[in-house]
């Protein structure tokens, strides 16, 4: 087990290090909202944001449960105030002065469900929750987990349009969940250090829509086109791995926490003025001739500065990308079409 003096000397550890690089001294007050905190992703979500250094105000909203989980993780000796809120009217208090709105909102999969099954139910919650955003803190980061990730998006950006407050800068589909398997899987297959590991993934987020670009993957390593071929399917098939083993509790939560609390301390770092963070993520993009699509954007004080382009694609990434395009284009489609109705 471990100790309390090791658990405190390690967060100390982790805000040093946190800290290195930061251009501005002392670090600026952020407010960061998750919005279904006390959900399986909410919840570990909430420990990990309270962790980082970064967070003055976390404010934890969910229509029940959000009480009990605020008092724990209030608990805990580090920066951020916490604040629970539970149910709608509460909500725009929640997310007043927010920095970075975090949406793990909504029902996860169960086994033989796609992610576009969950849209009947999603899409309403994201679309109410989007609705208070713009009334309530219309400049804040948002970073999109709730599912289907590649429908949710273009509805968010409709609800912002209506509202008038849409910047296209600050809407982000987290895509992180995919980067981190395909490192993972990766670097077991490559057997180099899984810490040094890079791996872009463009696309969408569901089956085919997630390209994982081996062929760009540092440190290189000759891997063969069946084991390409297979780390591909692996990542592309990476949430329903999860949704199996659970056999209908739900799909990943720990993994996604950590890769929802990864994009957003980028987001954390870019707004302080860390210049050069790069992350991939589902975005409003021309870099292809889908509305929305993922690939490396570059972070900076108002949102993204930049979409990076896909750079040179091999075969099998020019084939996965035009096999990916159909399905996309009809979830952004079916997305945008709801959010009008
Ligand atoms: N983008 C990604 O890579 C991933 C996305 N997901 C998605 O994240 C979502 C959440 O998954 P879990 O946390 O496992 O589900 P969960 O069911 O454990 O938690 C969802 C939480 O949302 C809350 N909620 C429902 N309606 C709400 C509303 N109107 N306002 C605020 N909170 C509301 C529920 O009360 C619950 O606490 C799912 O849609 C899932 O598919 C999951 C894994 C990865
Ligand atoms: O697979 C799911 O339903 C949840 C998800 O998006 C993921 O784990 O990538």
């Amino acid at each position: 087990m471990m100790k309390p003096s090791m658990l405190r000397s390690a967060v100390s550890r982790c805000s040093q290090l946190s800290r290195r690089g930061y251009a501005t001294n002392p670090v600026p007050e952020r407010k960061v909202v998750v919005l279904g905190a006390a959900g399986g992703i909410g919840q570990p979500l909430s420990l990990l944001m309270k962790l980082n250094p970064l967070v003055s105000s976390l404010s934890l909203y969910d229509i029940a449960g959000t009480p009990g989980v605020a008092a724990a993780v209030s608990h805990i000796n580090t920066r951020s105030e916490v604040v629970g809120y539970q149910g709608e009217e509460q909500l725009g208090k929640a997310l007043e002065g927010a920095d970075i709105v975090i949406i793990p909102a909504g029902v996860p999969r169960k086994p033989g469900m796609t992610r576009d099954d969950l849209f009947n139910i999603n899409a309403g919650i994201v679309k109410g929750l989007c609705s208070a955003i713009a009334k309530y803190c219309p400049h804040a980061l948002v970073n999109m987990i709730s599912n289907p990730v590649n429908s949710t998006v273009p509805i968010a950006a409709e609800v912002f349009k209506k509202a008038g407050t849409y910047d296209e800068r600050r809407l982000f589909g987290v895509t992180t969940l995919d980067v981190v398997r395909a490192k993972t899987f990766y670097a077991g297959k490559a057997k180099v250090p899984v810490a040094e590991v890079n791996v872009p993934v463009v696309g969408g987020h569901a089956g085919i829509t997630i390209l994982p670009l081996f062929s760009q993957a540092t440190p290189q390593a000759n891997l063969d086109h069946d084991l390409i071929q297979a780390l591909t399917k692996r990542t592309q098939d990476g949430g329903t791995e999860v949704v199996e083993a659970k056999a209908g509790k739900g799909s990943a939560t720990l993994s996604m926490a950590y890769a929802g609390a990864i994009f957003a301390d980028a987001c954390l770092k870019s707004l302080n003025g860390v210049p050069d963070v790069v992350e991939c993520s589902y975005v409003q993009s021309s870099v292809t001739d889908l509305p929305f699509f993922a690939s490396k954007v570059r972070l900076g004080k108002n949102g993204w500065d930049e979409v990076l382009g896909l750079g040179t694609l091999s075969d099998f990434g020019n084939q996965g990308l035009e096999n990916l395009k159909g399905e996309l284009q009809s979830s952004i489609e079916k997305g945008i079409k709801f959010a009008n109705q």
